[in-house]
């Protein structure tokens, strides 16, 4: 079994992933996810994927959030919420979506107002030891939340943290999630981050629960959903 989707959705986290990108041991390359308990949000995750590509699965699966994990530019995130906001009110009028045909990405103009979209758009970020933090200006508009994962030989899921004192530097309000090799032996610097006042809302974790790429542990991601749920118990 490559995947046990079912029975990590059975310890109810807030979010599933599903990840989309060929080169990863993690590509998801089944038909269907299995239906999940009311209450998790299905996120797909995409490097550099054609805006048809990411339509295309938010169609088959119903994402409620797109992790966009490449070079994205804040210009495919603008036309993402978009495409996205019409295959919404296409669906809900109609009852069906539209074709999909070439879509290309045009440059945003000034005045350009964001257009609110159901499905969330966040823009990931990867970090070693340092940050330039004036790159997020441009997305802000166009995405629901940042998230911070380490940067390594691959585009993500490397496995280890980055230096999270980066962070301290953060100069925006918009929520942003913590990502990069967290596992078990993290939660406790986890905890400190959570006590800051930073505006982190979720924490994602990956390759560090895995009994191979794909198939979680499900009773290590007891352990981490017993900590958020009960910061002050042991581990
Ligand atoms: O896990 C992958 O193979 C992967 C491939 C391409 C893009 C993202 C990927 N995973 C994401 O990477 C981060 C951190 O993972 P880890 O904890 O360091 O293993 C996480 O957001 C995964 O969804």
């Amino acid at each position: 079994m490559k995947y046990n989707t079912a029975a990590v959705a059975a310890l109810q986290p807030d979010y599933l992933g599903f990840i989309f990108y060929e080169k990863s041991p993690r590509n998801y390359d089944l038909e269907e996810i299995p239906s999940l308990p009311l209450g998790i949000k299905k996120v797909g995750v995409f490097v550099n994927a054609s805006l048809d590509f990411v339509l295309e699965k938010v169609q088959q699966f119903g994402f409620d959030i797109l992790q966009l994990h490449g070079n994205e530019s804040p210009e495919y995130c603008s036309e993402l919420r978009k495409l996205n906001a019409e295959l919404v009110s296409a669906s809900y009028l109609d009852n069906e979506a539209p074709a999909l045909s070439e879509i290309e990405v045009p440059a945003l103009s000034p005045v350009e107002q964001p257009v609110p979209s159901s499905v969330e758009v966040w823009k990931v970020f990867s970090i070693k030891d340092a940050f330039d933090f004036s790159v997020l200006g441009a997305y802000e508009p166009y995405v629901d939340a940042f998230l911070f994962d380490t940067k390594g030989k691959e585009k993500g899921g490397n496995g280890y943290t980055f230096d999270w004192e980066v962070l301290k530097d953060y100069p925006s309000k918009k929520p942003f999630v913590l990502s990069g090799g967290i596992g078990l032996d993290e939660l406790d610097s986890v905890k400190n981050m959570l006590k800051t006042d930073l505006p982190l809302f979720a924490i994602d974790v990956n390759s560090k629960f895995e009994d191979q790429p794909g198939l979680k542990n499900t009773s290590d991601l007891e352990k981490l959903l017993c900590f958020f749920r009960n910061p002050d118990s042991a581990k």
